[in-house]
Protein backbone atom coordinates (compact mmCIF):
# COMPACT_ATOMS: atom_id res chain seq x y z
CA UNK A 1 0.00 0.00 0.00
CA UNK A 2 1.01 3.25 -0.65
CA UNK A 3 1.97 5.84 2.17
CA UNK A 4 -0.81 8.06 2.80
CA UNK A 5 0.43 11.41 0.41
CA UNK A 6 -0.23 13.33 3.33
CA UNK A 7 2.89 12.18 4.93
CA UNK A 8 4.98 13.92 2.83
CA UNK A 9 3.89 17.67 4.20
CA UNK A 10 5.81 19.44 6.51
CA UNK A 11 4.63 18.71 10.29
CA UNK A 12 1.48 20.53 11.28
CA UNK A 13 0.65 21.93 7.50
CA UNK A 14 -2.37 20.31 7.07
CA UNK A 15 -3.36 21.19 10.51
CA UNK A 16 -2.41 24.80 10.23
CA UNK A 17 -4.76 24.64 6.46
CA UNK A 18 -7.51 22.73 8.41
CA UNK A 19 -7.04 25.52 10.50
CA UNK A 20 -7.52 28.70 8.36
CA UNK A 21 -10.15 27.07 5.77
CA UNK A 22 -12.05 24.37 8.11
CA UNK A 23 -11.33 20.53 7.83
CA UNK A 24 -13.48 20.16 5.40
CA UNK A 25 -12.40 21.98 2.81
CA UNK A 26 -8.81 20.27 3.42
CA UNK A 27 -8.71 16.93 1.13
CA UNK A 28 -6.74 14.01 1.89
CA UNK A 29 -8.49 11.28 1.46
CA UNK A 30 -7.20 9.06 -1.88
CA UNK A 31 -10.72 9.03 -3.47
CA UNK A 32 -11.39 12.78 -2.61
CA UNK A 33 -8.33 13.85 -3.73
CA UNK A 34 -8.85 11.61 -7.61
CA UNK A 35 -10.83 14.19 -9.72
CA UNK A 36 -8.07 16.86 -9.12
CA UNK A 37 -4.89 14.86 -10.20
CA UNK A 38 -6.24 13.84 -13.42
CA UNK A 39 -7.17 15.96 -16.32
CA UNK A 40 -10.90 16.27 -17.88
CA UNK A 41 -9.61 13.79 -20.70
CA UNK A 42 -8.02 11.10 -18.13
CA UNK A 43 -4.88 11.72 -20.05
CA UNK A 44 -2.14 14.14 -17.61
CA UNK A 45 -2.27 12.36 -14.14
CA UNK A 46 -0.30 13.41 -10.76
CA UNK A 47 -0.62 13.07 -7.32
CA UNK A 48 -1.22 15.44 -4.78
CA UNK A 49 -0.33 15.82 -1.08
CA UNK A 50 -3.73 17.37 -0.27
CA UNK A 51 -6.03 19.58 -1.83
CA UNK A 52 -6.98 22.76 -0.39
CA UNK A 53 -10.21 24.57 -1.41
CA UNK A 54 -10.65 28.21 -0.10
CA UNK A 55 -13.17 30.57 -0.59
CA UNK A 56 -12.13 33.65 -0.39
CA UNK A 57 -9.22 36.12 -1.58
CA UNK A 58 -8.17 36.32 1.94
CA UNK A 59 -7.65 32.22 2.53
CA UNK A 60 -6.00 31.56 -0.77
CA UNK A 61 -3.45 34.59 0.47
CA UNK A 62 -3.20 32.78 4.16
CA UNK A 63 -2.94 28.90 3.19
CA UNK A 64 -0.19 30.47 0.41
CA UNK A 65 1.93 32.54 3.25
CA UNK A 66 1.50 28.60 5.55
CA UNK A 67 3.01 27.35 2.18
CA UNK A 68 5.86 29.73 1.12
CA UNK A 69 7.02 29.52 5.10
CA UNK A 70 6.66 25.50 4.64
CA UNK A 71 7.95 25.52 0.69
CA UNK A 72 5.59 23.71 -0.22
CA UNK A 73 4.48 23.81 -3.82
CA UNK A 74 1.15 25.07 -4.97
CA UNK A 75 -0.73 24.38 -7.68
CA UNK A 76 -3.87 26.50 -8.77
CA UNK A 77 -6.66 24.65 -10.21
CA UNK A 78 -9.80 26.19 -11.48
CA UNK A 79 -12.67 24.30 -13.71
CA UNK A 80 -9.85 21.32 -14.88
CA UNK A 81 -10.47 22.05 -18.30
CA UNK A 82 -6.90 22.49 -19.27
CA UNK A 83 -5.31 20.51 -22.29
CA UNK A 84 -1.50 20.69 -21.25
CA UNK A 85 -1.46 19.59 -17.41
CA UNK A 86 -1.36 23.28 -16.41
CA UNK A 87 -3.48 22.66 -13.61
CA UNK A 88 -2.60 18.93 -12.51
CA UNK A 89 -0.14 18.18 -9.79
CA UNK A 90 3.52 16.34 -10.82
CA UNK A 91 3.62 12.80 -9.14
CA UNK A 92 6.02 13.65 -6.58
CA UNK A 93 2.98 13.12 -4.69
CA UNK A 94 4.39 16.60 -2.57
CA UNK A 95 2.61 19.48 -4.32
CA UNK A 96 -0.89 20.33 -2.86
CA UNK A 97 -3.49 20.99 -5.15
CA UNK A 98 -5.56 24.69 -4.85
CA UNK A 99 -8.85 24.54 -6.60
CA UNK A 100 -10.29 27.93 -6.63
CA UNK A 101 -14.04 26.72 -7.69
CA UNK A 102 -15.16 28.20 -4.30
CA UNK A 103 -14.40 31.59 -5.04
CA UNK A 104 -17.46 31.93 -7.07
CA UNK A 105 -19.10 35.43 -7.34
CA UNK A 106 -19.63 38.56 -9.58
CA UNK A 107 -18.68 40.98 -7.37
CA UNK A 108 -19.33 43.77 -9.36
CA UNK A 109 -21.43 44.83 -12.92
CA UNK A 110 -21.18 48.39 -14.46
CA UNK A 111 -22.94 48.57 -17.81
CA UNK A 112 -22.51 51.55 -18.21
CA UNK A 113 -18.93 51.49 -17.55
CA UNK A 114 -18.66 48.17 -19.61
CA UNK A 115 -17.28 45.99 -16.73
CA UNK A 116 -17.68 43.26 -14.40
CA UNK A 117 -15.44 41.72 -11.39
CA UNK A 118 -15.50 38.31 -11.23
CA UNK A 119 -13.98 35.85 -9.06
CA UNK A 120 -12.03 33.52 -10.30
CA UNK A 121 -13.89 30.49 -10.05
CA UNK A 122 -16.62 31.47 -11.62
CA UNK A 123 -17.60 29.57 -14.65
CA UNK A 124 -17.03 31.15 -17.68
CA UNK A 125 -20.76 30.75 -18.48
CA UNK A 126 -21.83 32.44 -15.24
CA UNK A 127 -19.78 35.83 -16.64
CA UNK A 128 -21.51 35.74 -19.69
CA UNK A 129 -24.68 35.40 -17.92
CA UNK A 130 -23.87 37.94 -15.52
CA UNK A 131 -22.86 40.54 -18.73
CA UNK A 132 -26.04 39.36 -20.63
CA UNK A 133 -28.12 40.39 -17.47
CA UNK A 134 -26.78 43.26 -18.03
CA UNK A 135 -27.50 44.03 -21.00
CA UNK A 136 -23.66 43.47 -22.16
CA UNK A 137 -21.47 40.90 -24.15
CA UNK A 138 -18.66 39.07 -22.45
CA UNK A 139 -16.87 37.61 -26.30
CA UNK A 140 -15.03 34.79 -24.71
CA UNK A 141 -16.17 31.78 -25.50
CA UNK A 142 -15.15 28.34 -25.70
CA UNK A 143 -17.06 24.45 -26.28
CA UNK A 144 -15.54 23.99 -22.09
CA UNK A 145 -17.20 27.27 -21.07
CA UNK A 146 -20.16 25.68 -18.47
CA UNK A 147 -17.32 23.89 -17.03
CA UNK A 148 -13.76 26.01 -17.14
CA UNK A 149 -13.24 29.10 -14.60
CA UNK A 150 -12.35 33.01 -15.71
CA UNK A 151 -9.38 32.22 -13.63
CA UNK A 152 -8.52 29.54 -15.35
CA UNK A 153 -8.89 31.39 -18.24
CA UNK A 154 -6.91 34.26 -17.67
CA UNK A 155 -3.97 31.97 -15.81
CA UNK A 156 -4.04 30.22 -19.21
CA UNK A 157 -5.19 32.87 -21.70
CA UNK A 158 -7.52 31.11 -23.25
CA UNK A 159 -8.77 31.69 -26.95
CA UNK A 160 -11.69 29.80 -28.33
CA UNK A 161 -14.55 30.87 -30.97
CA UNK A 162 -14.58 34.62 -31.00
CA UNK A 163 -11.08 35.79 -30.92
CA UNK A 164 -10.81 37.16 -34.77
CA UNK A 165 -13.22 40.11 -33.39
CA UNK A 166 -12.65 40.49 -29.48
CA UNK A 167 -8.83 38.57 -28.85
CA UNK A 168 -7.50 36.13 -26.69
CA UNK A 169 -8.50 36.31 -22.85
CA UNK A 170 -6.16 39.15 -21.74
CA UNK A 171 -7.12 41.33 -24.05
CA UNK A 172 -10.62 41.05 -22.04
CA UNK A 173 -8.40 42.28 -18.95
CA UNK A 174 -9.38 45.87 -17.03
CA UNK A 175 -7.16 44.82 -14.32
CA UNK A 176 -6.25 41.39 -11.45
CA UNK A 177 -6.53 40.76 -7.83
CA UNK A 178 -3.71 38.21 -7.40
CA UNK A 179 -2.10 36.65 -4.45
CA UNK A 180 2.14 36.46 -4.92
CA UNK A 181 4.35 33.90 -4.02
CA UNK A 182 4.17 35.23 -0.01
CA UNK A 183 0.94 35.38 0.33
CA UNK A 184 0.41 39.24 -0.44
CA UNK A 185 -2.51 40.24 -2.00
CA UNK A 186 -2.33 42.64 -4.95
CA UNK A 187 -4.79 44.74 -5.25
CA UNK A 188 -5.19 45.76 -8.93
CA UNK A 189 -8.58 45.52 -9.91
CA UNK A 190 -8.74 48.68 -12.12
CA UNK A 191 -11.97 49.35 -14.07
CA UNK A 192 -10.01 51.95 -16.68
CA UNK A 193 -9.70 51.86 -20.12
CA UNK A 194 -6.86 54.06 -20.15
CA UNK A 195 -4.02 53.61 -17.08
CA UNK A 196 -0.21 54.06 -18.73
CA UNK A 197 1.49 54.06 -15.40
CA UNK A 198 4.76 52.29 -15.90
CA UNK A 199 5.00 48.21 -16.35
CA UNK A 200 1.54 46.51 -17.15
CA UNK A 201 1.88 44.35 -14.33
CA UNK A 202 -1.00 41.92 -15.08
CA UNK A 203 0.16 41.08 -18.00
CA UNK A 204 3.02 39.40 -15.92
CA UNK A 205 0.39 37.59 -14.76
CA UNK A 206 -2.28 36.11 -17.87
CA UNK A 207 -0.88 33.15 -18.87
CA UNK A 208 1.25 32.44 -16.37
CA UNK A 209 -0.12 29.46 -15.85
CA UNK A 210 -0.60 30.05 -12.17
CA UNK A 211 3.53 30.25 -12.28
CA UNK A 212 3.99 33.64 -11.07
CA UNK A 213 1.06 34.22 -8.95
CA UNK A 214 -2.42 33.31 -8.77
CA UNK A 215 -5.56 35.02 -9.84
CA UNK A 216 -8.36 35.88 -7.18
CA UNK A 217 -10.65 38.05 -9.19
CA UNK A 218 -10.37 39.93 -12.23
CA UNK A 219 -12.06 43.30 -14.02
CA UNK A 220 -13.07 42.54 -17.44
CA UNK A 221 -14.53 44.35 -20.47
CA UNK A 222 -17.39 43.90 -21.58
CA UNK A 223 -18.69 44.93 -25.78
CA UNK A 224 -21.95 46.03 -27.00
CA UNK A 225 -24.36 42.81 -27.54
CA UNK A 226 -24.99 42.19 -31.15
CA UNK A 227 -28.76 42.67 -32.23
CA UNK A 228 -28.27 40.92 -35.39
CA UNK A 229 -25.81 37.66 -35.89
CA UNK A 230 -25.69 35.19 -39.39
CA UNK A 231 -23.93 31.48 -39.28
CA UNK A 232 -23.06 30.27 -42.12
CA UNK A 233 -21.93 26.92 -42.83
CA UNK A 234 -20.44 26.02 -46.30
CA UNK A 235 -18.60 22.91 -47.78
CA UNK A 236 -14.58 23.86 -49.64
CA UNK A 237 -13.22 21.99 -51.67
CA UNK A 238 -9.51 22.87 -50.03
CA UNK A 239 -8.04 24.71 -47.53
CA UNK A 240 -6.51 27.38 -50.03
CA UNK A 241 -9.95 28.37 -50.45
CA UNK A 242 -10.77 28.85 -46.96
CA UNK A 243 -7.91 31.02 -46.96
CA UNK A 244 -8.53 32.77 -49.77
CA UNK A 245 -13.01 32.96 -48.57
CA UNK A 246 -11.75 34.32 -45.70
CA UNK A 247 -10.14 37.48 -47.12
CA UNK A 248 -13.11 37.53 -49.69
CA UNK A 249 -15.37 37.84 -46.16
CA UNK A 250 -13.05 40.27 -44.75
CA UNK A 251 -12.94 42.70 -47.49
CA UNK A 252 -16.75 42.79 -47.37
CA UNK A 253 -17.63 42.85 -43.30
CA UNK A 254 -14.24 43.85 -41.79
CA UNK A 255 -14.95 43.25 -37.89
CA UNK A 256 -17.99 42.10 -37.99
CA UNK A 257 -16.53 38.49 -38.57
CA UNK A 258 -16.66 37.48 -34.95
CA UNK A 259 -15.76 33.56 -35.98
CA UNK A 260 -14.19 32.02 -39.14
CA UNK A 261 -13.40 28.17 -38.20
CA UNK A 262 -12.10 25.84 -40.61
CA UNK A 263 -12.73 21.68 -39.90
CA UNK A 264 -11.66 18.36 -41.86
CA UNK A 265 -14.89 16.51 -43.56
CA UNK A 266 -14.28 13.55 -41.07
CA UNK A 267 -14.16 16.31 -37.82
CA UNK A 268 -17.91 16.83 -39.13
CA UNK A 269 -18.68 12.95 -39.70
CA UNK A 270 -17.21 12.43 -36.53
CA UNK A 271 -19.90 15.06 -34.51
CA UNK A 272 -22.80 14.07 -36.56
CA UNK A 273 -21.90 10.30 -35.53
CA UNK A 274 -21.82 11.23 -31.95
CA UNK A 275 -23.63 14.29 -31.13
CA UNK A 276 -27.41 13.63 -30.54
CA UNK A 277 -29.53 15.70 -32.54
CA UNK A 278 -26.61 16.82 -34.92
CA UNK A 279 -27.25 16.39 -38.43
CA UNK A 280 -25.20 17.29 -41.78
CA UNK A 281 -26.04 20.66 -42.17
CA UNK A 282 -25.62 20.60 -46.40
CA UNK A 283 -26.25 17.57 -49.15
CA UNK A 284 -23.09 18.34 -50.13
CA UNK A 285 -20.11 16.61 -48.88
CA UNK A 286 -16.87 18.14 -49.30
CA UNK A 287 -13.39 17.82 -47.99
CA UNK A 288 -13.39 20.99 -45.76
CA UNK A 289 -15.83 22.86 -44.16
CA UNK A 290 -15.97 26.39 -43.04
CA UNK A 291 -18.44 27.72 -39.68
CA UNK A 292 -17.97 31.75 -39.73
CA UNK A 293 -20.60 34.01 -37.98
CA UNK A 294 -21.08 37.99 -38.53
CA UNK A 295 -22.40 40.24 -36.09
CA UNK A 296 -23.36 43.54 -35.60
CA UNK A 297 -25.53 45.80 -33.19
CA UNK A 298 -27.86 47.48 -36.20
CA UNK A 299 -31.45 45.16 -35.99
CA UNK A 300 -31.36 44.23 -39.18
CA UNK A 301 -29.42 43.71 -42.35
CA UNK A 302 -26.84 41.46 -41.99
CA UNK A 303 -28.65 38.44 -43.42
CA UNK A 304 -29.50 40.00 -46.81
CA UNK A 305 -25.42 41.16 -46.96
CA UNK A 306 -24.37 37.68 -46.22
CA UNK A 307 -26.68 36.20 -48.81
CA UNK A 308 -25.61 38.45 -51.37
CA UNK A 309 -21.97 37.90 -49.86
CA UNK A 310 -22.43 33.96 -50.67
CA UNK A 311 -23.58 34.37 -54.08
CA UNK A 312 -20.73 36.01 -55.12
CA UNK A 313 -18.27 33.49 -53.40
CA UNK A 314 -20.25 30.92 -55.10
CA UNK A 315 -19.71 32.68 -58.69
CA UNK A 316 -16.22 33.22 -57.61
CA UNK A 317 -15.74 29.32 -57.08
CA UNK A 318 -14.58 30.19 -53.45
CA UNK A 319 -17.37 27.90 -52.33
CA UNK A 320 -19.02 24.68 -53.25
CA UNK A 321 -22.28 24.75 -51.34
CA UNK A 322 -23.61 27.18 -48.21
CA UNK A 323 -26.26 27.32 -45.59
CA UNK A 324 -27.53 30.18 -43.46
CA UNK A 325 -28.71 29.05 -39.84
CA UNK A 326 -32.26 29.94 -40.32
CA UNK A 327 -33.50 29.51 -36.32
CA UNK A 328 -31.61 30.24 -33.44
CA UNK A 329 -31.65 26.24 -33.11
CA UNK A 330 -30.27 25.97 -36.10
CA UNK A 331 -27.62 27.93 -35.07
CA UNK A 332 -27.56 26.20 -31.72
CA UNK A 333 -26.71 22.76 -33.12
CA UNK A 334 -24.18 24.41 -35.90
CA UNK A 335 -22.26 25.46 -32.62
CA UNK A 336 -22.46 22.31 -30.83
CA UNK A 337 -21.23 20.38 -34.05
CA UNK A 338 -18.67 22.68 -33.62
CA UNK A 339 -17.52 22.71 -30.19
CA UNK A 340 -18.37 19.25 -29.15
CA UNK A 341 -16.09 18.05 -32.27
CA UNK A 342 -13.33 17.13 -30.14
CA UNK A 343 -15.13 14.91 -27.13
CA UNK A 344 -16.98 13.76 -30.40
CA UNK A 345 -13.47 12.32 -32.18
CA UNK A 346 -12.69 10.86 -28.41
CA UNK A 347 -15.60 8.78 -28.76
CA UNK A 348 -13.61 7.15 -31.41
CA UNK A 349 -10.37 6.45 -30.52
CA UNK A 350 -7.09 8.20 -28.24
CA UNK A 351 -6.04 11.88 -29.87
CA UNK A 352 -2.97 13.15 -30.18
CA UNK A 353 -3.31 16.97 -29.99
CA UNK A 354 -1.31 19.49 -31.56
CA UNK A 355 -2.04 23.24 -30.92
CA UNK A 356 -0.45 25.65 -33.27
CA UNK A 357 -0.91 28.64 -34.68
CA UNK A 358 1.03 30.17 -38.47
CA UNK A 359 0.64 33.12 -40.03
CA UNK A 360 -2.97 32.91 -41.81
CA UNK A 361 -1.82 32.76 -45.43
CA UNK A 362 1.10 29.47 -44.36
CA UNK A 363 -3.04 27.90 -43.23
CA UNK A 364 -2.51 25.42 -46.61
CA UNK A 365 1.26 24.91 -46.34
CA UNK A 366 0.89 24.00 -43.14
CA UNK A 367 -1.97 21.33 -43.49
CA UNK A 368 0.36 19.59 -47.14
CA UNK A 369 3.48 19.39 -45.27
CA UNK A 370 1.19 18.16 -42.18
CA UNK A 371 -0.61 15.69 -43.76
CA UNK A 372 2.62 14.12 -45.50
CA UNK A 373 4.85 14.34 -42.24
CA UNK A 374 1.85 12.72 -40.01
CA UNK A 375 1.69 10.14 -42.71
CA UNK A 376 4.83 8.92 -42.28
CA UNK A 377 4.85 9.56 -38.33
CA UNK A 378 1.42 7.21 -37.81
CA UNK A 379 0.27 5.51 -40.70
CA UNK A 380 -2.40 3.87 -38.19
CA UNK A 381 -3.81 7.55 -36.94
CA UNK A 382 -6.38 9.66 -39.18
CA UNK A 383 -5.71 13.06 -39.51
CA UNK A 384 -8.60 15.32 -38.20
CA UNK A 385 -7.42 18.70 -38.45
CA UNK A 386 -10.12 21.72 -37.23
CA UNK A 387 -9.66 25.08 -35.85
CA UNK A 388 -9.67 28.76 -35.61
CA UNK A 389 -8.52 29.10 -39.09
CA UNK A 390 -9.26 32.66 -39.32
CA UNK A 391 -6.70 33.52 -36.08
CA UNK A 392 -3.72 31.41 -38.25
CA UNK A 393 -4.47 28.70 -35.56
CA UNK A 394 -5.36 24.62 -36.41
CA UNK A 395 -5.71 21.78 -33.91
CA UNK A 396 -3.76 19.01 -36.15
CA UNK A 397 -5.00 16.25 -34.14
CA UNK A 398 -5.06 12.80 -34.41
CA UNK A 399 -7.12 10.04 -34.05
CA UNK A 400 -5.70 6.16 -32.98
CA UNK A 401 -6.97 3.58 -32.32
CA UNK A 402 -8.71 3.04 -29.28
CA UNK A 403 -6.59 -0.14 -27.90
CA UNK A 404 -3.18 1.89 -28.62
CA UNK A 405 -0.75 1.10 -25.53
CA UNK A 406 1.82 3.74 -24.29
CA UNK A 407 0.82 6.64 -26.25
CA UNK A 408 3.15 9.11 -24.68
CA UNK A 409 6.71 8.02 -26.30
CA UNK A 410 4.44 8.53 -30.18
CA UNK A 411 2.92 11.88 -28.54
CA UNK A 412 6.21 13.08 -28.17
CA UNK A 413 7.78 12.66 -31.27
CA UNK A 414 4.48 13.62 -32.87
CA UNK A 415 4.46 16.66 -31.15
CA UNK A 416 8.61 17.44 -31.65
CA UNK A 417 8.02 16.82 -35.55
CA UNK A 418 5.15 19.22 -35.72
CA UNK A 419 7.04 21.91 -33.72
CA UNK A 420 9.84 21.92 -36.33
CA UNK A 421 7.43 22.20 -38.85
CA UNK A 422 5.60 25.22 -37.01
CA UNK A 423 8.69 26.90 -36.24
CA UNK A 424 9.96 26.63 -40.27
CA UNK A 425 6.75 27.95 -41.02
CA UNK A 426 7.38 31.04 -38.69
CA UNK A 427 4.47 29.62 -35.62
CA UNK A 428 3.86 29.40 -32.20
CA UNK A 429 4.21 26.32 -30.96
CA UNK A 430 1.19 26.68 -28.84
CA UNK A 431 -1.80 28.86 -29.90
CA UNK A 432 -4.21 28.74 -27.41
CA UNK A 433 -3.90 25.58 -24.80
CA UNK A 434 -0.49 26.96 -23.10
CA UNK A 435 2.68 24.92 -22.26
CA UNK A 436 1.96 23.32 -18.76
CA UNK A 437 3.66 19.83 -18.35
CA UNK A 438 3.44 18.70 -21.75
CA UNK A 439 5.44 21.44 -23.88
CA UNK A 440 7.94 22.50 -21.56
CA UNK A 441 10.72 20.91 -23.34
CA UNK A 442 9.76 21.78 -26.53
CA UNK A 443 9.61 25.79 -25.57
CA UNK A 444 13.21 25.44 -23.29
CA UNK A 445 14.18 24.23 -27.33
CA UNK A 446 12.48 26.78 -29.26
CA UNK A 447 12.96 30.00 -27.28
CA UNK A 448 15.85 32.05 -27.72
CA UNK A 449 18.52 32.10 -24.88
CA UNK A 450 17.61 36.01 -24.07
CA UNK A 451 13.94 34.80 -23.79
CA UNK A 452 14.42 32.08 -21.88
CA UNK A 453 16.67 34.24 -19.16
CA UNK A 454 14.49 36.85 -18.86
CA UNK A 455 11.47 33.91 -18.20
CA UNK A 456 13.76 32.50 -15.62
CA UNK A 457 14.31 36.65 -14.59
CA UNK A 458 10.93 36.88 -14.10
CA UNK A 459 10.21 33.67 -12.48
CA UNK A 460 12.98 33.90 -10.06
CA UNK A 461 11.30 37.34 -8.65
CA UNK A 462 8.08 36.82 -8.27
CA UNK A 463 8.21 33.35 -6.88
CA UNK A 464 11.80 33.08 -5.53
CA UNK A 465 11.25 29.61 -3.70
CA UNK A 466 9.78 28.30 -6.58
CA UNK A 467 6.33 27.20 -4.75
CA UNK A 468 3.71 28.47 -7.31
CA UNK A 469 3.10 25.46 -9.83
CA UNK A 470 7.08 24.50 -10.13
CA UNK A 471 7.44 22.32 -13.53
CA UNK A 472 5.21 24.27 -15.56
CA UNK A 473 6.23 26.35 -18.51
CA UNK A 474 9.47 26.36 -17.40
CA UNK A 475 11.18 22.97 -17.18
CA UNK A 476 12.24 22.37 -13.05
O1 LIG B 1 -9.44 19.26 -28.50
C1 LIG B 1 -8.70 20.08 -29.01
O2 LIG B 1 -7.57 19.80 -29.44
C2 LIG B 1 -9.19 21.52 -29.19
C3 LIG B 1 -10.08 22.01 -28.11
C4 LIG B 1 -10.54 23.44 -28.31
O3 LIG B 1 -9.45 24.32 -28.30
C5 LIG B 1 -11.38 23.63 -29.53
O4 LIG B 1 -11.08 24.52 -30.33
O5 LIG B 1 -12.37 22.91 -29.70
ZN1 LIG C 1 -9.49 25.72 -29.91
Amino acid sequence: MQPATSQNLPEGFLEACAAILGPARVLTDAQARAPYEVDFWQAITGRAAAVLRPRTTEEVAAVVALAARHKVAVVPQGGNTGLVGGGIPDASGRQVVLSLSGLDRVRSVDPSGEWLIAEAGCTLAAVQAAAEAAGRLFPLSLGSEGTCQIGGNLAANAGGVNVIRYGMAKELVLGLEVVLADGRIWEGLRTLRKDNTGYDLKQLFLGSEGSLGIITAASLRLCARPRERVTVFAALPAPETAVSLLRHAKDRFAELISSFELMAGGCVDAAVAHLEGVRHPLETRAPWYVLAEFAWSLPEGLAAATEAWLGDALEAGLLLDATIAASEAQRAMLWRMREEMSPAMRREGKIIRNDISVPVGSIPELIARGEALLRSLVPDGRLLPFGHVGDGNLHFNILLPMAIQDLEPLRERVQHAVCDLVQALGGSISAEHGIGRLKQAELAERKSPIELELMRRVKQALDPDNILNPGVILAP
